[in-house]
């Protein structure tokens, strides 16, 4: 245990202190012209450096008079052509300065490929070629110095006087010595090469000779099998065997170091009586977790772990160049005389009401500039809490907002507006690293903050987010920006969206991605939802779909889906068993406040139940509205619902009801938003994408090869309909009577247990329980708890289904 921490302890002194690399940023056409400059440099150098070689001797006896226009010289590249040569190779490093103008050539396609967002990791890139290379060149050129006497270029005069160098003190063989050590030191820290490594490598060469001789010998049918299931990627079809692998082949001697020899399990084991009163007891140890985990990572090491995304595995994320660049490389312009202006402003009015400014700082947002005050000694931050409107209106601008005292820090801060704010472009936020990095499961890049950085959630973490603004303030952008950060992260087989539109417009584009991306319910034709009959079936579809995936993950034993995915990519769980892997699903309401006004709490109920419970599950729901009134976004909404956005309100009493305190009515609309996530308010101008854009993206999807159909949603029969309840005899599943013995005998109704004794898939199961609901066998439903078994023996059983066929 010590000995862990101190090696922690090493390795956080280790990153403290990073490689420092000079910061200085260059914007993309400054990147091509730099790369493009440092590639022709190195092609001048090569060719001067080459030509050298053969004119050096010639142009020896000019080199003082270079400069001159008349002079001539033999050298392909002329007098600049002599002059690098004279300097690089002869007074320099002889041949290895070759590796200079290889240096200068990668260094300039680095720049010139590597877009704006690459640019931090070049830079890096760059630095570390140079930092190993300038090595590297500098050791050639000291032991080419050995050879001095038979050619003075081979290491120059660097190469030759340091090793000159090393011989006066060390000798020949000394400086021999010296030099391999360095080589030793290099290869260790440069490759990481060690003497295991290496053995390692011979070791693993000639195994993979002799499973090239042992591959001939193996039999068909098992690389019949491991293709078929490769093939066989539908998700339906990937089954994986209940059989054990039989590993046929060639008999093997296998000699296991002394500490690996794992003991004969104990199968049987005997507690002996202490005594002759006591009684002895036998041990039978469980051993079935084990088995499962050895069979499943030897399928893991057969057949890879399982890929979700090979049914479509050619799928292409669409690239960034379907999103417009509003700014066009402009950053944030600063306008000195509007900050002059407004912070003498803010001085001036806090003087009127007698309030001292000790110091004063600007940041400058897309949107708006945070002023940030340290108010002089014992002044209450409460007195400029309650100036706030009085403040506000001598500085005469729409959408102040005062945060007294700002979280975290001592200071107030006052947001003032920008005069030319600047649109935030999706593009800048999909490219940023913090969103392509972001290792989260459903990553949204929202937009920028007031510091202008890119601000990226996780959705999976929210879990679900609340979403108001008056009309026309960028509600459907926002949601927008929500779905096309899922679309340029996830891949079809990892989420699904359920969209309700009711206003009929604002979705419909994502039509076109029904089959990649869109999940619906079994009889529906669209998969957009516009007709408010129609969200009530679906909310109670995903009601069901949730008590189905809480089934299968308390089966799985895993307490969350990505804990379940990982299970099952492990291959851990058997197909056969129901197991699949599960897609997020994210419910997008755009219109909430129509369909309550409409449905109430028909609506109400199943959204608050998925709100409650459907955490775990991996579903998660984004609702949005116009109207934040108290009857709209009721108390059980809002309990369920920690994470909220904000756009601009008319009044404050909406910014209350969504955010639980004033601001968002001061917001300055076109995207301009409050967020909070239960804790404080962060401002982000929210990234702007345009119907073009989004028309694009989905066209782009869209044109892709597709699942045969949306993702089905568990069928849901509302109360007046035919119901899946229905008693009819005929109907019922061939195993049902099978089902209901099991049921009975082990008085427990639930699906699991008739999918593990019956080998079934999930739907049969849970379709088998609904068939002994509707014949009063099993109970209703009761949540995470088995349903009641309502037959108490197989006697019984048998005598009611018999005076139920005679009916
Ligand atoms: N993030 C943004 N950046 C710049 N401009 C924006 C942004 N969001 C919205 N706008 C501007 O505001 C207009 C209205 O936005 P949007 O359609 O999203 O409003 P809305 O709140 O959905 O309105 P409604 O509820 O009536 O549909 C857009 O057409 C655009 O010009």
């Amino acid at each position: 245990m010590a000995r862990k921490k101190s090696t922690t302890k090493k390795s956080t002194a280790k990153t403290k202190k990073p490689l420092q690399i000079p910061s200085f940023k260059l914007n993309r056409l400054q990147q091509v012209i730099l790369g493009s400059a440092l590639m022709v440099f190195s092609l001048l150098l090569l060719f001067s450096f080459t030509s050298f070689l053969f004119t050096g001797a010639q142009d020896q006896s000019i080199i003082e008079e270079l400069g001159g226009r008349s002079v001539v010289t033999q050298n392909w590249i002329s007098q600049l052509g002599a002059w690098l040569g004279h300097v690089f190779i002869y007074k320099g490093f002889g041949i290895p300065a070759f590796s200079i103008a290889i240096m200068t050539f990668i260094s300039g396609i680095y720049l010139f490929a590597s877009g704006d967002d690459a640019f931090s990791l070049s830079r890096k890139r760059i630095s570390n070629l140079w930092f190993w290379g300038l090595l590297l060149m500098l050791w050639f050129s000291v032991t080419l110095g050995f050879f001095h006497k038979s050619n003075a270029l081979l290491g120059g005069k660097v190469g030759y006087e340091l090793n000159d160098f090393l011989q006066d003190y060390l000798g020949l063989i000394g400086a021999v010595l010296v030099m391999v050590f360095i080589a030793i030191v290099y290869l260790v820290l440069r490759l990481k090469l060690t003497p295991e490594i290496i053995s390692a490598y011979f070791s693993k060469k000639a195994g993979e000779v002799k499973e090239e001789f042992d591959g001939i010998a193996s039999t068909d049918e098992e690389s019949e099998w491991e293709k078929a299931t490769v093939e066989g990627s539908s998700l339906e079809d990937e089954t994986v065997t209940e059989e054990p692998i039989n590993l046929s082949g060639n008999d093997m001697e296998v000699t296991v170091p002394e500490e690996e020899i794992i003991p004969e399990p104990v199968l049987k084991k005997t507690v002996a009586p202490k005594d002759e009163d006591d009684i002895g007891m036998d041990i039978e140890p469980t051993q079935e977790e084990e088995e499962v985990d050895n069979k499943a990572s030897k399928l893991v090491e057969d057949f890879g772990e399982f890929d979700p995304t090979l049914e479509l595995s050619n799928f292409q994320f669409p690239p960034i160049d379907l999103l417009k660049d509003y700014t066009k490389g402009k950053t944030i312009t600063i306008n000195e005389e509007e900050l002059q202006a407004n912070k003498d402003r803010i001085v001036e009015t806090l003087k009127n009401y007698k309030i001292g400014i000790a110091k004063i700082s600007a940041t400058i947002g897309p949107t708006v500039t945070l002023y940030e005050i340290v108010p002089e000694a014992g002044i209450r931050i409460s007195k400029i809490k309650n100036l706030e409107d009085d403040i506000a209106l001598s500085l005469a601008a729409l959408g102040i907002r005062i945060i007294a005292p700002i979280p975290g820090k001592g200071t107030i801060g006052i947001e003032v507006p920008n005069q030319n704010p600047s649109i935030v472009s999706m593009r800048s936020v999909i490219a940023s690293p913090k969103f392509q990095n972001a290792e989260m499961e459903l990553p949204i890049a929202f937009g920028k903050n007031i510091s202008n950085e890119t601000f990226v959630v996780d959705l999976a973490k929210m879990p679900h987010l609340l979403m108001a603004g008056a009309t026309g303030q960028g509600k459907s952008v926002g949601l927008n920006a929500i779905l096309t950060s899922l679309l340029y992260s996830k891949h079809p087989a990892e989420v699904k969206f359920v969209l309700v539109d009711p206003k009929k417009v604002e979705l419909t584009l994502f039509n076109k991605i029904e089959r990649h991306y869109l999940a619906k319910l079994p009889d529906s034709e669209e998969a957009i939802i516009t007709d408010n009959s129609k969200v009530i079936n679906t909310l109670n579809s995903l009601c069901i779909e949730m008590d189905q995936r809480y089934d299968i993950l308390k089966d799985a034993m895993c307490r969350n889906l990505k804990e379940y995915n990982a299970k099952f990519k492990a291959r851990k769980l058997n197909p056969a068993n129901g197991h699949k892997f599960l897609p997020y699903i994210v419910l997008v309401v755009d219109e909430f406040a129509d369909l309550i006004m409409t449905a109430g709490k028909e609506v109400e109920t199943p959204i608050a139940r998925l709100a409650q419970l459907a955490r775990a599950i991996g579903i998660h729901l984004i609702i949005a509205t116009q109207r934040p009134s108290v009857n709209v976004i009721t108390g059980m909404i809002k309990a369920n619902f920690p994470a909220r956005i904000s756009f601009r309100v008319m009044q404050k009493v909406d910014s209350r009801t969504i955010l639980d305190s004033g601001g968002a009515d001061q917001l300055i609309g076109r995207g301009d938003m409050l967020y909070t996530a239960g804790n404080e308010l962060i401002r982000i101008q929210c990234a702007f994408v345009d119907t073009p854009e989004v028309e694009k993206i989905t066209d782009f999807i869209g044109g892709q090869k597709a699942y045969p159909d949306a993702h089905l949603l568990p069928e849901y029969v509302g109360e007046d309909g035919g119901t899946s309840l229905d008693n009819n005899i005929d109907d019922r599943d061939a195993k049902f009577k099978e089902a209901a013995e099991i049921i009975v005998v082990a008085q427990q109704g639930s699906a699991s247990l008739l999918q593990r004794k019956l080998k079934l898939g999930y739907n049969r199961a849970g379709r088998i329980i609904d068939q002994l609901e509707a014949a009063g066998i099993v109970g209703g439903f009761e949540g995470s708890k088995a349903r009641q078994v309502l037959i108490p023996d197989l006697a019984s059983l048998e005598v009611f289904l018999n005076e139920e066929s005679n009916k």
